[in-house]
């Protein structure tokens, strides 16, 4: 047989790969590796590491891919009507797809370690026109099948269709896209018809060798979408393959093995231990879930059996850690529910009548508007110009500028004494008008810059941030109207616990994205005296218009205190991963300084409120007092009561020795 002469690609076999260094052998064996690092903070990566084997389950699935005389893998037969499709007990997984997708150029890939198979492929799309069955022993049945869209066979329908509807041995449908271009109207077809047809199948994304990785993850990111919103029979992990340079192609094996009932899966025994990092690891961002490749030094084969890891050749894998995945996960849930529960505690402080005179007479509210809508993308565009920044970092800048206040900017203003009727108003209303006043902002000043359709604002993540923020504060004015007593002890727990949850936040953001420290010292600047001037502005301009202290302090948290986490969303979806580099840290960095600047100020006000203030009992007296200058302050101690009393606040309660 003449073709059984010819040499199979060295990478056909994992087991020769495994020679080669780690980190090459960690992207082919699992491509999405190699883009993790690219990806932002907050985005799910546990959806693209579901499938994860171990070393042994990978070598074992070759085995399975490995002719022997016992073990035939050969060319059965091709059909073109369903009624010729030949009767088969065993397992059958299937390849389907747009035409030149590369199903066939997979499945020759898959069969790389069989000398004599032939499966052919061709730069012409519509190539394949029949369903190719190729056997793998009793193991299983895999078909090659003809693509839909362009040149498909005129019966396309009718052979493909009734294939994947009447075929009882198919145990998975392989969907092919092509990753350098992404999920096309055509495919969305097929995912429907799938979903119709109700088959389990999984996403396979070919060619990602092919184009940049940018375009690849972006097209990715929109893929992982689609397959969260709107599918149900579709596995959750879109595998990625090229089946020219082999990446991905052990791992389908793997996958192919296993859904075939051939492979039984051992536990992935967590072996992720940083001391098995070694140099090759640090370009991951330190959320990483496959961050444990034991150097080929570290562990020798003895030991690595032992651990239920294998060692292939020289070098010795060990199972991808999920530690800081499931760290990740359960973190955010506690911090969720932290901040549900703190928020209802800010929900205590509202009384229902002052929040309804701010929104009947919104002046406060539109004092507020204007700072958030008008004096901080202003702001944001002044200083880009002044330091020249980049482009798309110019562009980070005016999307952190055109962000609606954070719910962190609720727990402070209460320890500033704030109007927390204010407070929340001001930061529901910013967010549901950041709806519309967000893309207006970006279009009048990132024109500059880049064209704003480029831009995408996440809707949901801004209605999820309303509605985490209503209902806990609803709950909060309800108990507060109901129980008085109650709320004042929720209070007590919640502010302590805001305090608590802020700290939290800062210190585990810092850890978990420490590689996004490194960036251009302007953007440090930047993000240092942003938040200042957002602070400063907007006390001013309150002022200005004759506010009392204690809500122009309100009005000036509201004000510099940004919505970093849906800032970050809005970057991470709008933006390639080059883009990305350079750009994403600047939220975090901001919001690292406005927690700084606006901590600080609540300690100074604090130590203020005990040292010199012990003699009035103002700690239920929200008019207080100014925070800022010598000469306010004993104003202050002159005239406490008069800056309550202005606000109708006192009820009596007030009595100034
Ligand atoms: N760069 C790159 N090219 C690929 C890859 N896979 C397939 N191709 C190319 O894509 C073209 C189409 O490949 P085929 O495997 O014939 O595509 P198909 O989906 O079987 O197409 P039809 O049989 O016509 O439906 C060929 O020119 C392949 O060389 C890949 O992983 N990387
Ligand atoms: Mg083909």
């Amino acid at each position: 047989v003449p073709l059984g002469q010819r040499h199979t690609h060295t990478l056909a076999s994992f087991r020769e790969a495994s020679r080669l260094p780690e980190r090459r052998l960690r992207g082919l064996l699992f491509p999405f590796s190699e883009l993790e690092g690219h990806l932002a903070p907050g985005v799910r990566r546990g959806e693209f590491s579901l499938f994860q084997p171990s070393v042994r389950d990978v070598s074992r699935a070759e085995q399975l891919f490995t002719p022997s005389p016992k073990h035939r893998i050969d060319y059965f037969t091709s059909a073109v009507r369903m009624d010729h499709a030949p009767g088969m007990q065993q397992p059958e997984v299937c390849f389907i797809g747009r035409s030149n997708v590369g199903k066939s150029s997979l499945i020759r890939a898959l069969f790389s370690l069989v000398p004599g198979l032939e499966v052919r492929v061709s730069k012409t799309p519509g190539h394949t026109k029949k369903l190719n069955f190729y056997r793998v022993g009793k193991a299983f049945t895999v078909v090659d099948m003809p693509g839909y869209g362009y040149r498909a066979p005129e019966d396309f329908r009718d052979m493909v269709e009734s294939y994947l509807e009447e075929r009882t041995s198919l145990v998975r449908t392989f969907l092919l896209l092509d990753g350098s271009v992404g999920l096309q109207e055509v495919d969305k077809i097929a995912v429907e018809m799938c979903e119709e047809l109700g088959l389990p199948y999984v996403i396979v994304l070919t060619k990602i060798d092919k184009g940049s990785r940018g375009v690849l993850l972006r097209n990715l990111l929109q893929l992982q979408e689609v397959i969260h919103r709107h599918t149900g029979g579709c596995y959750p992990q879109p595998f990625l393959v090229s089946s020219t340079q082999f990446s991905g192609i052990y791992l389908l094996r793997c996958f192919i093995a296993h859904v075939t009932g051939n492979l039984d899966l051992e536990m992935a025994v967590n072996q992720g231990t940083p001391k098995g990092l070694d140099s090759t690891s640090q370009a991951q961002t330190p959320g990483s879930t496959m961050s444990a490749l034991a150097s080929s030094s570290a562990v020798l084969p003895p030991s690595c059996s032992s651990n239920a890891t294998l060692c292939s050749g020289t070098s010795c894998l060990v199972p991808p850690s999920n530690f800081n995945e499931i760290l990740s996960v359960v973190l955010s849930a506690v911090l969720t529910v932290m901040l549900a529960m703190v928020m209802f505690a800010m929900g205590c402080t509202v009384d229902i009548y002052k929040l309804w005179g701010h929104i009947r007479r919104p002046w406060g509210i539109f004092v507020g508007f204007l700072c958030q809508f008008g004096i901080m993308p202003f702001t944001a565009f002044a200083l880009s110009l002044a330091f020249n920044v980049l482009p798309i970092q110019a562009v980070a800048i005016l999307i952190m500028g055109c962000c609606p206040g954070g719910s962190s900017s609720n727990i402070l203003a209460y320890w500033l004494d704030g109007d927390m009727d204010l407070s929340i108003s001001m930061t529901t209303c910013s967010s549901i008008l950041a709806m519309g006043m967000m893309p207006l902002c970006l279009l009048i000043y990132t024109s500059v810059w880049t064209s704003a359709d480029t831009i995408q604002i996440p809707y949901e993540s801004i209605g999820i941030t309303l509605v985490s923020l209503l209902i806990p504060v609803a709950l909060g004015i309800y108990v507060k109207n109901r129980w008085p007593s109650a709320a004042k002890k929720i209070l007590q727990v919640g502010s302590i616990m805001g305090i608590a949850l802020i700290v939290i936040i800062a210190v585990v953001g810092g850890v978990l994205y420490q590689s996004s420290w490194v960036i251009s010292p302007y953007l440090w600047v930047i993000g240092a005296i942003y938040p200042v001037i957002g602070f400063g502005l907007g006390f001013l301009l309150a002022r200005f218009v004759g506010q009392p202290y204690y809500r122009c302090r309100t009005i000036a948290l509201e004000t510099g205190f940004q919505n970093a986490q849906l800032c970050s969303t809005i970057i991470q979806l709008s933006f390639s991963p080059e883009e990305l580099e350079v750009m994403f840290s600047f939220p975090l960095i901001y919001s690292i300084f406005q927690l700084v600047v606006a901590v600080g100020s609540v300690g100074a006000y604090q130590l203020y409120k005990k040292h010199c203030r012990k003699a009035s009992p103002l700690e239920d007296c929200e008019g207080a007092e100014p925070s800022d200058g010598e000469e306010k302050k004993e104003h202050a101690l002159e005239n406490g009561g008069f800056q309550c009393d202005e606000n109708g606040n006192l009820d009596g309660k007030f009595t100034p020795l």
